[in-house]
């Protein structure tokens, strides 16, 4: 099966009273429209390839449309989504157009109910219909489903056989189908146990409608739908009949965000959306907690339910690193945080030499790190002027002063991104291409080779950026010596959990410790890697060990990062080059809450994830390596 790679973002809307109040308060009954708009626009960073939305209109009458649905493909997807709902609108007389209750009788996503979902699909060629939300229709409204999510399960191929093995037919094998088919599935037989409930209440017509809607419990639905699922999810829903749903996984891995007052419930997969969407502070906005999920009845109620138990604790911490905005208020402190923790092995990198030494960052996602890492020398600076002064071993005068104090930290400006797009989800050999021709220098940023250079960049994966982009061009500048200093810890081992960071053999990291083992003759430390991997094949995955961790234990994270850069620094290049690295100590301190670290230590949170990586492994021994 191709995998579908979903690094995405989410956004819900409930709003709890009439269109008329918004209206009335907000001159528009439009309000939970423009708001999911704002929701999704302003997390554009986790999904640039593609977007939809859906929309339930309550209290519909029979024959009348209730469920809306539009999707797009395409970096300009949100504004195609809205334009194309906002063309529903355009002809229409101002007087219909403010007309709260010609809206809710007449116009399509004049509804009460909101979703939107942001996409990167990593290949073109995956089309519209894997954009999310993915709809199962039906003529009973309560049987009627939406959903999308920010996910990736590792265990589609045992669902799928048990789904199938149980005579269901899913219309393809892709875990947004599976699903949408188990929750699906979970939702006819909770409508039709209580339809039997009815029946036997004496209940008749549209009186049974109504009872099953109001007795519906989307827990025991996902409940009994989510119990074999092994991965990150943040999955959201809702039904024909008005009932919304958000669930997150049991080891909190993937984000999501809630406020709700009188007027309105709102989720999102990051807080500071929520935050300027809706001008309320961080500590109003609550997290949705491991296996926890945020049900809304069709009347608005609101109830918290824990659908699986929690598990240990894994958030992802490459959430905070490098794929939510820096606009959180605590992933601002811990990127900060990340930059500052560097400050001894950058020293150590330019020989303490701060004086000849010109800061800066890998825009964009970095730069906030670089601000912590700004503060750490500026700290280690003002110690070292203190000690000048006390060295004088009288009262300074001003002059003396003037000297000392005007030492500073040499920050600038030096690399330019000249587009706004994320590379580092973009698709292979696009990605390639963009990343060579991203970048730019400001030229006499610094002092040519007297002056070393500094620069951080929040996470080195593929080695893209700098093989083909930023090491070239820097060197122009002609510094002493580039320093190459990731926030991050080395990216060792892919995610499956949500984020699509690359196929193994692809991480520089992976290539350099191959490289060394094949250097220093130890390659039966890949063939007995390989063979423990091969033979735990067909074992429950619950007793499955990561092996490809001796891949990289022969070596200190020094020895990697100088294969690394061998492996990135094109020929030519006159400056030194050394690259520092995070470890992953500096990680957990900075992020003490995100303890999900399974890229860079292959501690996978999940059964799932070791069986994901040990296939990895073989397909790579098998078809790239070839003894
Ligand atoms: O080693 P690589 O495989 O090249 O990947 C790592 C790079 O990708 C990211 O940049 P990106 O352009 O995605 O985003 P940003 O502008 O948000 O930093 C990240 O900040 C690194 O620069």
């Amino acid at each position: 099966m191709e995998p579908l790679k979903h690094e995405c973002g989410v956004a819900m809307i409930r709003l709890l009273k009439p269109l008329e109040y918004y209206q009335e308060k907000y001159g528009t009954w439009m309000y939970g429209l423009n708001k999911l708009y704002l929701l999704m626009e302003k997390q554009h960073n986790r999904g640039q390839e593609g977007a939809g939305l859906a929309c339930v209109k309550l209290e519909a009458n029979p024959g009348e449309e209730y469920m809306f649905r539009e999707r797009a493909l395409g970096s300009g997807a949100i504004t195609e989504i809205f334009g194309t709902v906002q063309n529903h609108f355009k002809d229409l007389a101002p007087e219909q157009l403010h007309d709260a209750g010609y809206a809710k009788k007449c116009l399509p996503f004049a509804g009460e109910v909101y979703m939107g979902h942001l996409r990167y699909s990593t290949t073109g060629k995956s089309g519209i219909s894997y954009v999310h939300p993915f709809l199962r229709r039906n003529n009973w409204r309560a049987k009627n489903l939406a959903l999308c999510g920010n996910f990736n399960m590792t265990n589609v191929d045992e669902i799928f056989a048990r789904i199938t093995a149980d005579g269901q037919h899913p219309r393809k094998y892709a875990d947004t189908y599976i699903m949408l088919e188990q929750v699906g599935h979970r939702l006819d037989r909770e409508v039709e146990r209580l339809y039997v409930e009815c029946e036997k209440e004496g209940l008749k017509g549209m009186d049974i409608t109504h009872a099953i809607e109001d007795r519906i419990d989307l827990g025991n639905v996902l409940k009994t739908s989510s119990k074999e699922w092994d991965g990150g999810y943040v999955i959201c829903g809702m039904t024909g009949s008005g009932e919304s749903f958000a669930v997150r996984d049991p080891w909190g891995i993937r984000p999501a965000f809630w406020y709700m007052d009188d007027e309105i419930m709102v989720l999102a997969s990051e807080r500071p959306v929520i935050q300027t969407a809706l001008n309320v502070p961080a500590g109003s906005i609550n997290e949705l907690q491991s296996g926890q999920a945020i049900l809304m009845s069709k009347t608005g109620k609101m109830r918290l339910a824990q659908i699986n138990r929690a598990k240990e604790k894994k958030a992802c911490s490459f959430e905070r690193i490098y794929f939510s905005r820096g606009s959180d208020v605590d992933i601002y402190k811990e990127r900060k945080l990340l930059g500052e923790k560097l400050l001894n092995p950058i020293l150590k990198a330019i020989d303490y030499d701060v004086e000849h030494t010109v800061f800066s960052f890998i825009p964009n996602t970095a730069e906030v790190a670089f601000y912590g890492l700004l503060e750490g020398f500026d700290n280690y600076l003002n110690e070292l002027k203190v000690k000048k002064i006390e060295a004088l071993g009288h009262n300074p005068n001003h002059e003396e002063l003037e000297k000392i104090l005007s030492w500073r930290i040499r920050s600038e400006k030096v690399a330019i991104k000249d587009i706004k797009l994320r590379t580092f989800i973009a698709e292979g050999n696009s990605r390639n291409d963009l990343a060579a021709h991203v970048y730019d220098i400001t030229y006499g940023s610094l002092v040519p080779h007297v002056d070393n250079l500094v620069i951080i960049d929040d996470s080195i994966v593929r080695g893209t950026t700098l093989r083909q982009s930023i090491i070239g061009i820097l060197d122009r500048l002609h510094p002493k010596k580039i320093v190459i200093v990731s926030s991050s810890p080395q990216v060792r081992y892919p995610d499956y959990y949500g984020i699509d960071m690359a196929s193994m053999d692809q991480f520089i990291a992976f290539k350099a410790a191959i490289d060394l083992l094949k250097e220093r003759d130890m390659k039966d430390v890949i063939a007995r890697a390989y063979n423990k991997s091969k033979d735990q094949v067909g074992l429950p995955k619950e007793q499955m060990v990561n092996y490809v961790k001796e891949i990289y234990a022969p070596f200190t994270n020094e020895e990697i990062a100088a294969k690394m850069v061998e492996l990135l620094t094109p020929k030519g290049t006159q400056a030194k080059v050394e690259i520092v690295y995070q470890t992953l100590e500096g990680l957990h301190e900075a992020c003490p809450n995100h303890t999900g670290d399974w890229y860079f230590s292959g501690d996978y949170p999940t059964p799932g994830g070791v069986k994901l990586v040990n296939q990895a492994f073989i397909d790579y021994i098998e078809k790239v390596y070839q003894f």
